[in-house]
């Protein structure tokens, strides 16, 4: 009696084997295996609408441009369209002489003449033979026996090698795939696998592939890896084989139990542009490539530019790649949340050229796959000051001091609070520029002219006269100081005590400005800053001093900044 769904299921065991024997799990991937795309053949025969021949071009010519070397185009004998791009490829000689085309074929007498056929006259080619070998589908799709089951691996094997042999134009080779190899018995596929070694007679230069697939992945992947090990071990002929395997990612580990299989001896990996595929997805080969990338190893295949490959297969597939799709999401590259940008506005400000990567929460250089820096920090109510002065500074040169970028980033959070939504880098600076810029301001610089002429050093008082408009009343100021700023100080008389000051040029050559920052007290009031942006630096700073005089008058900081 089943009470509960989960009653309904086994754990997979493969056969009570422990596979005590195992060694990967100290091995290191230290080189890339061989890649082989098939998303012209799985890939394409999980879509809503299989690609027409010009979508099969156009991602078969992209997958060319990428690297790989070894393309399954298609399974020629399921639909016209697929076996004419096949002669297309052939006819209009548009496979590169580094890459292998593979065609894939059940094992029938009529579909494997058709398969060959529609490869015959390529330079080079592989015929991709598969049947079921796991018990369920030996019951329920074939109802037949062990000994039936490994005879059709062996007739199709047969087959191929007679219908190949009648095209000596091509170099064949030949795939063989036990199809849920994953729930195989390992000792059956094993020797149904040693059988067609002894029926197609490979040698080290012309390899046989034993594609040893998760067609539904049913286990944890360092099961996968401990069958895929004992495979490599147990294979007569090793030799002679290229050993390959081909994750579906039902359990969403596909990813892992790739890279298990290639620590498990696997030497070569059959899987999709960003995981499509039947079902939940073939193995996704931009993730696993740009996993090596990490760790400083040249996958072989290029991504420089993953936003073109991304556009390219979404066209084909006629499917969405995730934002969050590892490496190639709009958002992977993006930290909304305050602490994640702090770290990444650090990590960007103590970087040297010519180094190893190293900035917080961006595993790979968004540069290095053709991407720019900026979407890395988006700002909406999760973010802090880091990524809003960041912002600022990336956009538009302005380095805020430590304290104003605390009392601004208030200012918007407060919008954040009350929307709910994005705050944009442009409407950061809007925002930047009401409150501190472009205020309707009380107090107006009209003019300054410094009076006195003091030497550096001498001790001299510096003079000034000022011309500002208040409240829309002209007033002559007199001041007098160590300095232009405390002169200009004096002259507003206005019980203000400069706490802090900061300037930085803005721009370089004949555009550049200067940008002042000053934080203030007026008579008792907590502090508030100011900020000025002129071309002439005492110019800039005199502004900051009356825009936070005039922020002080029209909206006296509530509080007072804390740390
Ligand atoms: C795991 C994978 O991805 S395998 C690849 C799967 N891809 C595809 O199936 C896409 C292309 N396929 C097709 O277009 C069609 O299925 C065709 C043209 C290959 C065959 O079509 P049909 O002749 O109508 O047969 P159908 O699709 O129903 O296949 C089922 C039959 O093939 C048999 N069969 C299934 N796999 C194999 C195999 N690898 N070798 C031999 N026979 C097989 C089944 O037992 C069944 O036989 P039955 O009719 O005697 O019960
Ligand atoms: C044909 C085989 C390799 C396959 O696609 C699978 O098992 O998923």
């Amino acid at each position: 009696m089943i009470s509960n769904p989960s009653d309904k299921y086994r754990p997979f065991v493969p056969f009570a084997r422990e596979f005590s024997e195992r060694t990967w799990p100290s091995k290191r991937i230290s080189h890339p295996p061989i890649w082989m795309s098939t998303d012209l053949r799985d890939g394409n025969q999980s879509l809503i609408e299989p690609m027409s021949v010009e979508r099969k071009l156009r991602f078969f010519e992209q997958l060319v441009k990428i690297g790989f070397k070894e393309i399954e185009v298609g399974f020629p004998s399921a639909s016209q369209t697929d076996f004419d791009f096949v002669r297309k490829l052939v006819d209009e000689n548009r496979i590169p002489d580094d890459v292998t085309i593979i065609v894939l074929t059940q094992s029938r007498e009529d579909l494997i003449r058709r398969t060959v056929e529609s490869a015959a006259g390529a330079k080079k080619a592989i015929v991709h033979l598969y049947n079921a070998c796991a018990p369920a589908f030996r019951k329920i799709v074939f109802n037949m026996s062990q000994d039936e089951v490994k005879q059709i691996a062996l007739d199709g094997t047969r087959l191929v090698k007679e219908f190949t042999n009648q095209h000596p134009e091509t170099s064949w080779r030949y795939e063989y795939s036990p199809e849920v190899f994953s729930t195989t018995e390992p000792e059956f596929a094993l020797d149904v696998c040693n059988a067609v070694t002894a029926a197609w007679q490979p040698t080290p230069e012309s390899k046989i592939i034993f594609n040893l697939p998760a067609t539904i992945e049913a286990t944890t992947p360092n099961l996968y890896a401990d069958q895929i090990e004992w495979m490599h071990n147990n294979l007569q002929q090793r030799d002679c084989i290229v050993l390959s395997v081909h994750p579906h990612n039902d359990r969403g580990t596909a990813v892992a139990a790739a890279e298990f299989a290639v620590m498990a001896g696997a030497d070569r990996i059959e899987g999709c542009l960003f995981g499509n595929g039947e079902r939940t997805g073939n193995v996704d080969l931009v993730t696993l490539a740009l996993n090596l990338y990490t760790q400083g190893i040249h996958p072989g295949l290029d991504f420089s530019d993953i936003d073109e490959v991304r556009r390219c297969v979404e066209y084909c597939n006629q499917l969405p790649v995730h934002p969050r799709h590892p490496y190639a999401g709009d958002l992977v590259f993006t930290a909304f949340s305050g602490s994640h940008q702090d770290a990444i506005k650090k990590g960007f400000a103590q970087r040297q050229p010519n180094t190893l990567w190293e900035v917080p929460y961006l595993p790979i250089d968004p540069a290095d796959l053709g991407r720019n820096y900026d979407a890395v920090i988006r700002v909406n109510s999760q973010s802090g000051k880091g990524g809003v002065s960041y912002l600022l500074e990336q956009e538009h040169g302005l380095v805020l001091p430590r304290r104003l970028q605390i009392e601004f980033s208030r200012a918007i959070q407060r919008v954040t609070d009350e929307t709910g939504a994005e705050v944009t880098a442009a409407k950061v600076f809007d925002i930047f520029t009401e409150e501190y810029l472009d205020r309707d301001q009380p107090w107006k610089l009209i003019r300054h002219r410094i009076t006195g002429n003091p030497k550096a050093g001498s001790g001299q008082q510096f003079s000034i006269e000022v011309e500002v408009e208040e409240n829309g009343q002209v007033r002559h100021l007199v001041g007098h100081g160590d300095g232009a700023i405390s002169a200009f100080v004096d002259a507003l008389d206005a019980g203000v005590k400069i706490m802090d000051y900061h300037e930085h040029a803005i721009g370089t050559g004949t555009d550049t400005r200067a940008a002042s920052y000053v934080e203030l007290r007026v008579g008792d009031s907590p502090t508030g800053f100011g900020v000025g942006i002129h071309g002439d630096i005492v110019t800039a700073s005199f502004l900051a001093i009356l825009g936070a005089v005039n922020r002080h008058a029209v909206n006296a900081p509530a509080e007072a900044l804390a740390e």
